[in-house]
């Protein structure tokens, strides 16, 4: 299998005295489902964006699909992003304009400035829209304005946004954080099934670890800044929850202990 993204030796530091990322190395295959799961303040977020550039690592080599990220041009970057979907916690809608409208912004990565102003999309391009947004359930909101929307519902519409890039990548920034259990189960059940059926490769970051550990083939986990877990889901246990978590981890301690309840008998998860 081909690594679509790699980081070699990348640190992050913010001002003088935040050290975010220190040292960070990983590669992710084409087609993986990874989480990255670790305390608040761990750098989760940072390591997330800094794989499409919208946090500038402060050292280190960053390679998606073989170009180098950070040593990109302006216009290298735009072409670059147009293969990295991202997914926001909070959606990033704009709210008065409708599903399909907010859809298609995610092809402007594609357009000069003024087609882009001026609305221009093609044919097929909606068509693409409107079949995406059938296939995540949406297909009667489609000229809802967003602010009609649930939260569950606007999710979908900000997966439709990252998915009509035709990416390689989904990078997704606490997707579920704002959701209930029901809805996330839906938004994480659309992640998985986008990563196998299409072979996007999706990277999510979780405040959950039950849900990280049932829906991934792969869990980074994160602490002050470096990654001290890379691997299997099943290889989590109380010993790594430690130190991921540290003194935050009898919170996660409790998720484990239901998880193993769930696991089946080659020692993955039940979805
Ligand atoms: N723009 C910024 N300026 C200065 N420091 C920052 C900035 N963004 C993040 N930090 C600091 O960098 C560290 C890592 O933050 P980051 O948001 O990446 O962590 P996180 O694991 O995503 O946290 P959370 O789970 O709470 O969202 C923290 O100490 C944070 O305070």
């Amino acid at each position: 299998m081909t690594m679509l993204l790699e980081f070699k030796q990348v640190s992050k530091q913010y001002g003088t005295d935040t050290k975010a990322l220190t040292d960070v190395n990983f590669a992710v295959k084409e087609g993986e489902f990874v989480s990255i799961i670790g305390p608040s303040g761990a750098g989760k977020s940072t390591l997330l964006r800094c794989m499409n550039r919208m946090i500038d690592a402060s050292s280190g080599k960053i390679l998606f699909n073989g170009s180098d990220i950070l040593a990109c041009t302006k216009q290298e970057l735009k072409r670059l992003r147009t293969q990295m979907g991202m997914v926001f916690q909070h959606y990033n809608l704009v709210n008065r304009l409708s599903v399909i409208e907010n859809v298609l912004h995610g092809r402007l990565g594609y357009k000069s400035t003024l087609e882009g102003v001026l609305g221009l999309y093609s044919k097929e391009e909606r068509h693409q829209a409107y079949t995406i947004l059938k296939t995540l359930g949406l297909e009667e909101q489609v000229y809802k304005r967003c602010d009609q929307l649930s939260g569950g519902q606007k999710q979908r519409v900000g997966i439709a946004r990252a998915l009509v890039q035709n990416p390689k990548i989904l990078l997704c920034d606490e997707p579920i954080a704002s959701l209930d259990p029901n809805a996330s189960k839906v938004i994480m059940d659309h992640l998985r099934n986008i990563s196998t059926t299409m072979g996007i490769t999706v990277i999510v970051n979780l405040h959950q670890v039950d849900t990280a550990l049932k829906y991934s083939d792969r869990v980074l986990g994160v602490n002050k800044g470096t990654i001290v877990y890379d691997g299997n889901p099943s290889g989590i246990n109380r010993e790594q929850l430690a130190r991921i978590y540290g003194s935050e981890m009898d919170e996660h301690q409790e998720e484990l202990d239901e998880l193993e309840e769930l696991k089946e008998p080659e020692g993955s998860y039940a979805r």
